[in-house]
């Protein structure tokens, strides 16, 4: 796959404050890829250094190869939100796509399918100030898309929508990607970022922690863990064999397992005297391996992880 984004040894500081240290990462054409982090990691600082809101200290940001931003190839939405208040729908939508040299013609027609799509059709003459959260933000997102992006970067697309309008971004994106479009996307709803993304890019105080193909790093950390509904001590359970950590809560017993253990012959070595009302086997999910990582559990501590 080629990479339309190419991100090298990017460091960047805030007065005598390291923010950025030492990240590289791509995005290749045709990818959902995913830029995760707890708050304060530096996702933001690294998006506005891609798009030349700020400067890197050091480091190199290349676009198809080169260092200049095609802005008319760049689609962008930002963590804040807010298009100017006063301005009707499709005015707002055709000045920003005459920004990006798109022609008026298509950029209309463009801008009343994905309006439909969005179930805001006839919605072209409201003024942006009447809309409500959600409808804003579908608005926003037909302005990031309206020119036809060849790399589209996404902060928190799915804040403050509804379930459904959840599922018609989720497919709008996959769509694009389908496409062709480079997809970089920031979002901390890690059930999303688990179905729809890639590859992703973890960073925890400006530093990379994982970074891979979803798949590989699923993996790679999501161990298996097994609940059980009854009433057991801590100490019968801590003891028992390829037990990593354990977690009770009223009389559920959550074991993490450690890794590459064969479950079916973990589950016959279980003691007798088990209380075992019900039992369930999974894997942990990305919202787990997130948690972790967030509050420096075990999981990392024996070293980075990079299969890009
Ligand atoms: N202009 C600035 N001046 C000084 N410090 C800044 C500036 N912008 C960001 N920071 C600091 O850089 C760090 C990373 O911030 P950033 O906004 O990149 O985090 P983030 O990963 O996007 O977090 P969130 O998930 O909360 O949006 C934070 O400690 C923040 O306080």
């Amino acid at each position: 796959m080629k990479a339309f984004l190419q991100v090298d040894h990017l460091k960047k500081s805030f007065k005598n404050t390291t923010i950025l240290k030492d990240i590289s990462f791509d995005v290749n054409k045709g990818e959902i890829m995913a830029i995760l982090g707890p708050n304060g990691a530096g996702k933001s600082t690294t998006i506005r250094n891609i798009m030349g809101i700020i400067y890197p200290d050091e480091g190199n940001i290349t676009f198809e190869g080169k260092q200049q931003i095609p802005r008319n190839k760049v689609g962008y939405l930002p963590e804040e939100r807010g298009l100017y208040k006063n301005v009707q729908v499709m005015d707002i939508l055709l000045y920003l796509a005459e920004l990006k040299d798109y022609p008026r013609k298509k950029a209309r027609e463009r801008a009343l399918a994905y309006l439909k799509k969005f179930g805001l059709e006839g919605k072209e003459k409201t003024s942006v100030e009447e809309l409500s959260k959600g409808m804003g933000q579908k608005v926003q997102f037909i302005a990031s898309i309206i020119h036809e992006p060849a790399f589209l970067i996404l902060d928190e697309p799915f804040s403050g929508l509804d379930p459904v309008s959840q599922e018609l971004f989720k497919q709008e994106i996959r769509d694009l990607a389908a496409n062709g479009t480079a997809i970089l996307l920031s979002s901390h709803q890690m059930n999303l970022v688990e179905e729809m993304c890639d590859r992703l890019f973890l960073i925890h105080r400006g530093q990379k922690v994982i970074y891979g193909k979803m798949d590989d790093v699923k993996q790679e950390y999501a161990n298996f863990k097994c609940t059980i509904k009854g009433t057991n001590k801590r100490e019968d359970v801590e003891g028992l064999p390829d037990v990593q950590r354990v977690e009770q809560r009223d009389d559920t017993t959550i074991l993490y397992l450690t890794k590459d253990i064969h479950i079916a012959s973990w589950l016959k070595q279980l003691p007798d005297q088990l209380e075992v009302k019900e039992l369930s086997i999974d894997r942990i999910s990305l919202h787990e391996i997130f948690i972790d990582i967030a509050t420096d559990q075990n999981m990392l501590n024996e070293g980075e992880y990079e299969r890009a």
